[in-house]
């Protein structure tokens, strides 16, 4: 399967903080989710894709070609989405269409104004007085009216409420069932990617916890409950994170095939959700 994005040994310094050694593949035709906690780098990695900040090391392959080699036709090819608007803020919708547009060879006029009707945006109005979920959607309309191959987004249902939420997942979904289209985004909202996401890439303090199939992810952890009495057995176990419930204790585990089957029998076995699996990554163990 063709690689659509592809890092090896990504690093890029910023003051006090630094992208490590980054590494992972996107593969075409489906849809990849970035998470990671308030200040991870997702928004720096999703910088450095776009070539908006150099990195110090390693190499970004879009398309099978780096910045350096071809940064013009990478940049025609993504449908680019992001939380700091970039749009003419005085003008309107049609305005800015019409200044944006000439930039890229496979705008289609027709295509934007469906996404116009669709989103049922007000062509005359201007970038201003719209609100966070129509700014966003005039963000897609515009990135998707020149026929891009890869979609990335940087936090696309930030700040929407959940109707709009579930549009924007339904349009991110919508965009993969042409199977030559890829969609990469980042999100803190894990519950999104539950919903839409074919792969995973996690990210904590600049480094990749892991980049996966979502469905591998859901089969290799698991989440363990059990009675206080088998805190202190349990600890033992090669934990990535665990906490008193008040009822008794939950741990994550990566794998049981460690765990004795006698004490597995006393546990409660849960598959844990992207969200617990974040927490307990980032938080460790307080048992
Ligand atoms: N231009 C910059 N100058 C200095 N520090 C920066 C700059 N951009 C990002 N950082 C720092 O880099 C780190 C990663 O930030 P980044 O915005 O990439 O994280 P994030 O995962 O997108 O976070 P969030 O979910 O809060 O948006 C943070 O510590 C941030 O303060």
């Amino acid at each position: 399967m063709e690689n659509i994005i592809e890092l090896k040994n990504v690093t890029k310094k910023i003051k006090g903080f630094q992208l490590n050694n980054v590494s992972f593949e996107c593969k075409k035709g489906y849809i990849m989710g970035l998470i990671g906690p308030n200040g991870a780098g997702k928004s720096t990695l999703i910088r450095c894709l776009m070539d908006l900040v150099r990195i110090d090391e390693g190499d970004i392959k879009l398309f099978g070609m780096t910045h350096m080699e071809n940064t013009k036709e990478i940049k025609q090819r993504i449908g680019f989405v992001y939380d700091e608007s970039y749009f003419y803020e005085e003008f309107s919708i049609e305005k800015n269409k019409k200044i944006i547009a000439p930039f890229y060879r496979n705008w289609d006029d027709q295509t934007f104004y469906n996404y116009i009707e669709k989103f049922n945006l007000p062509l005359k109005k201007k970038i201003k007085t719209l609100s966070k979920g129509m700014k966003m959607k005039f963000a897609i309309a515009m990135a998707l009216s020149h026929h891009p191959e890869l979609i990335i987004l940087d936090e696309p249902t930030a700040g929407l409420d959940p109707v709009f939420r579930r549009e924007m997942l339904d349009i991110l979904l919508d965009i993969i069932q042409d199977e030559n289209k890829s969609v990469f985004f980042s999100t803190h909202i894990t519950t999104d990617l539950d919903q839409v996401a074919d792969y995973i890439t996690f990210i904590n303090n600049g480094e990749i916890v892991f980049s996966k199939e979502k469905d591998i992810i859901f089969e290799e952890y698991f989440l363990l409950k059990g009675p206080d009495t088998l805190a202190a057995d349990i600890q033992k176990m090669n934990l990535i994170g665990g906490r008193k419930t008040g009822v008794g204790f939950e741990a994550l585990v990566y794998g049981i095939d460690h765990i004795e089957q006698q004490l597995l029998n006393q546990l409660h076995i849960e598959t844990p959700a992207l969200e617990t699996i974040m927490y307990y990554t980032i938080r460790g163990i307080s048992l």
